[in-house]
């Protein structure tokens, strides 16, 4: 797994602009040496405004969507077309706006689909093995990139501190219950499906996140999931000032003056 690189940006709405340029360049960059990418998307509000940054920049229009795969790192248990849902808000700030394949976009079941949040998880992770190839040397599509947001308790998609998901070794894809962060039904990718990834980026903006940071950097998994967010080739760090405040000295570099 990849050492931790830290960017630091001046404020959360610089943040999600730089994160959306990266994506860019770094979608347009893979498709240009492999005809087409996986990338994995997150809920939250600096993983939602990087989307949004994304559908209002020109340069969006130099990715080829149509050879997009997207996936999602969690999802929040709801009816289909519930505005709490990520896929919910991914489609009204990015999705809904460029020529996607719908088949590409790998969207976790609802509730009130007729598949318990159990049998969500079963399916996503059926849909993944799917998805992957003998080169990817397990059942997940080694995603290109694996957006992550964080919280103040340092979870990422939806691995809380404390919570069972934290130990899943062998499945992609679990059912969480009793979520600290609402609502208490999500269904999540598992460290092993995170971990296959070549970069995992996490985003994070905010001075109450700020210690977060500081365990994910510095504690285990289990009392930091964060700390389990590792790419194999690549992890970054894409914070704004507040929320890097507490990393260890000369582990941050500083993108915007
Ligand atoms: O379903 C979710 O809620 C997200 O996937 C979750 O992991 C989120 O990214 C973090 O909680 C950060 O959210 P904020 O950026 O809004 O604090």
């Amino acid at each position: 797994m990849s050492v931790p690189s830290v960017l630091v940006h001046n404020n959360a709405a610089v943040l999600a602009e730089a994160v959306a340029a990266r994506l860019i360049t770094r979608l347009v960059d893979v498709q240009a040496a492999r005809g087409s990418a996986h990338v994995v998307l997150t809920g939250g509000t600096v993983g939602i405004a990087t989307l949004a940054a994304v559908a209002a920049t020109p340069a969006r229009d130099a990715i080829d969507w149509r050879a997009l795969d997207l996936w999602w790192g969690d999802e929040r248990f709801l009816p289909a077309g519930d505005p709490e849902r990520n896929e919910t808000q991914a489609r009204e700030a990015l999705l809904d706006r460029v020529e996607l394949t719908p088949s590409r976009v790998h969207a976790m079941a609802p509730a009130g689909a007729g598949l318990t949040a159990e049998e969500a998880a079963e399916a996503y992770a059926a849909e993944l093995a799917k998805a992957a190839n003998p080169e990817d040397h397990g059942p997940v599509p080694s995603f290109d990139v694996l957006m992550l947001g964080m919280g103040p308790d340092s979870h990422v998609a939806s691995l809380f501190p404390g919570h069972p998901a934290l130990y899943e070794e062998e499945r992609s894809v679990v059912a969480v219950h009793n979520s600290p962060k609402p609502p208490p039904t999500r269904v999540s990718l598992t460290f092993p499906a995170i971990q296959a990834a070549r970069e995992v980026w996490v985003v994070a903006a905010g001075a109450e996140k700020a210690q977060a940071v500081h365990l994910a950097l510095t504690a285990g998994r289990l009392q930091a999931p964060a700390a389990g967010a590792r790419g194999r080739q690549r992890t970054l760090f894409l914070l704004d000032r507040a929320a890097a405040a507490q990393i260890p000295p000369g582990l941050g570099r500083i993108a915007s003056p």
